[in-house]
């Protein structure tokens, strides 16, 4: 389904909150929600699951509001706070809970436990997990009812190393089969291993939307191989980009991003063998740049 955000503003009391907010987030691809804190990430998250009414702007799944979805509930998924759970239930019940709400059998309740790993777990208290377990339980009950639409909060919060793969490889696959994502995170480096396209927030406003790549090399430098590297070059420089030598003979330095070049020559079926650029820390300067650097990057949290 496409999510559709349209002009989206709210106030708490006389704070402007969202001002404004539109942006898609398309079928088939993850999109990556950041911005820094108090931005409003969590505000316009919980607005897209209709747990707030904007003052104005509207919110649609391919064209329908979330309260006028049929069995909104299992048609889009959602993790916004992992400890916001019942202390004192057990796994196993609280998926059951979830999954009797939902209208969805025990046999994928039990399913979806072992997909999580949490079947060692499955009588324990919630209160007394971890949080890299609690995150799992809560985005076992957001896959439950197999929806079409996932939006989490800051899901990769307290997930050890494996988990993280894992999740990256869950919402890979979920966009694959056509499923949209919205995820929320502060950790630029973990979104770009598998968000498509991001939107930036910062006080309220969308920064901008883009693709990653996009984002990450506007008009910077890339370096290119290419099996006629001749004909590449006067392509790129007849289509106004800036080509020059590189050290390595056969490689080109190209004024572009990583995209542009390879549409380029995949137009003229030019076969690309190698294409690289400092993507990593492009991204994380264009983001600084475009919240007006207020946020800072604990680069020790990155994996
Ligand atoms: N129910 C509420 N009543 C009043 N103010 C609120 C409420 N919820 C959020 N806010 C305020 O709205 C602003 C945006 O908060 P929000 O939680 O959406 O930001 P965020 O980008 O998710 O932040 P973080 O990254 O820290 O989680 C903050 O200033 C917050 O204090």
């Amino acid at each position: 389904m496409h999510i559709q955000v349209s002009s989206v503003s709210k106030h708490y009391g006389k704070a402007h909150i969202l001002k404004e907010i539109s942006c898609s987030i398309p079928a088939g691809q993850i999109t990556g929600l950041l911005g820094p804190n108090g931005s409003g990430k969590s505000t316009l998250m919980r607005m897209v699951l209709g747990l707030g009414t904007p003052d104005s702007g509207s919110i649609l799944y391919d064209g329908v509001r979330y309260s006028d979805l049929p069995n909104p509930g299992a048609a889009v998924g959602s993790l916004l706070d992992a400890a916001a759970r019942h202390p004192g239930r057990n796994v196993r019940d609280s998926f059951s809970l979830a999954a009797g709400m939902l209208g969805i059998s025990n046999s994928r309740r039990d399913e979806v436990i072992e997909q999580m790993g949490l079947e060692s777990v499955a009588k324990r208290r919630f209160k007394s997990l971890s949080l890299g377990m609690r995150q799992r339980v809560g985005l076992g009950i957001a896959i439950l009812g197999r929806p079409r639409c996932l939006i989490l909060d800051e899901p990769v919060n307290g997930l050890d190393i494996e988990a993280i793969s894992w999740l990256r490889g869950l919402l890979t696959g979920f966009a694959q089969d056509g499923g949209s994502v919205l995820v929320s995170s502060h950790l630029l480096q973990e979104l770009q291993s598998y968000a498509h396209r991001v939107v930036i927030i910062d006080r309220g406003s969308v920064a901008t939307e883009s693709t990653l790549s996009d984002l990450s090399n506007p008009d910077s430098q890339v370096s290119v191989e290419a099996d006629e590297p001749e004909k590449l070059a006067k392509l790129l420089l007849a289509h106004g980009f800036a080509v020059s030598d590189h050290a390595v003979p056969g490689w080109l330095k190209v004024q572009a991003s990583n995209r542009q070049v390879a549409q380029i020559a995949m137009e003229h079926r030019i076969l690309i063998t190698s294409l690289g650029s400092q993507q990593e820390h492009q991204l994380e300067e264009a983001y600084l740049r475009l919240t007006q650097g207020e946020y800072s990057v604990h680069r020790t949290e990155v994996l």
